[in-house]
């Protein structure tokens, strides 16, 4: 199914023009990976897509122009992990998980006891359910990091933006997050992540955009196009990819 449509994007800040021509699709189940260098335009691009900057691109989500959505409504379908979180207040881990389903509430509704199950249920499945109680502020980056998942899963949208997921994650916490992606890709969620390390495209994604100076390089699926050719055009390097068994992963020639 045809998620999202996006053709023609350019973005500016003042005069200066950071995305030019962008055009992708994006079906259900895909894990697309947006990569290049710093300040090359990943996270402008999630914002256009999400409606928070306007653009006069033509971006359909399933088939209706993105103009065209009630904040809320989208909020139903999109879900946004961005690079950095900070909530004020005194909040704890199960309020800040809790507050994915604001959009399901009415004015003077309230959580119903159907919403905090579905919290509780997802704190289980990110791993974090020892930390319901905590005061978001007090727990550390990576822990915050997994709430947000959490949330963004309680939200119950099926398309998820992550903006370098894997910050401040430890090692192991990494490879569950990209595994636990690849098992909700598997059940219907779609995601766009930026993230820094081609490896990490190459295990947990599907489609790739390659963005450099604001243009797509290339764009497509991970297998054709996440090349030695292409990584050395992106970020200047020169790398091996390896392969193993099913895997596939960059090493340095440096
Ligand atoms: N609010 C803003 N106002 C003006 N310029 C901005 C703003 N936000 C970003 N930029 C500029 O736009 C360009 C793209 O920034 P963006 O944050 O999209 O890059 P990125 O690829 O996500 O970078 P990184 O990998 O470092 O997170 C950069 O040159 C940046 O300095």
């Amino acid at each position: 199914m045809l998620l999202i449509d996006a053709k023609d994007i350019s973005f500016s800040y003042q005069k200066k023009e950071v995305l030019k021509n962008i055009n992708f699709e994006l079906h259900q189940g895909d894990i697309l990976s947006l990569i290049g260098k710093n300040g090359c335009g990943k996270t402008t691009l999630l914002k256009v897509l999400l409606g928070i900057y306007k653009s006069k691109a033509d971006i359909k989500i399933l088939s209706k122009n993105i103009n065209e959505y009630k904040n809320k409504e989208l909020a139903k379908l999109i879900s946004y992990i961005p690079q950095t979180h900070q909530i004020p207040f005194d909040y704890t881990v199960f309020d800040v998980v809790l507050m994915g389903r604001l959009a399901y509430l009415n004015l003077f509704s309230n959580y119903s006891q159907n919403d905090k199950q579905l919290a509780i249920k997802n704190l289980e499945k990110v791993g974090i359910l020892h930390l319901k109680d905590k005061i978001y502020s007090q727990i550390s980056g990576g822990e915050r990091q997994l709430a947000f998942i959490a949330r963004a899963l309680t939200q119950n949208a099926k398309i998820i933006f992550m903006d370098e997921p894997v910050t401040g994650l430890d090692y192991g916490n990494q490879l569950k997050l990209l595994k636990f992606l690849k098992e909700l890709a598997n059940e219907g969620f779609t995601f766009v992540k930026t993230t820094h390390y081609p490896d990490h495209a190459l295990y947990a994604s599907n489609k790739v955009m390659m963005l450099k100076d604001g243009k797509v390089l290339d764009y497509g699926l991970v297998g054709n196009k996440l090349t030695v050719k292409n990584i050395n055009k992106l970020y200047d390097v020169n790398v091996e990819i390896i392969s193993k068994e099913n895997y596939k992963f960059c090493i340095p020639k440096i």
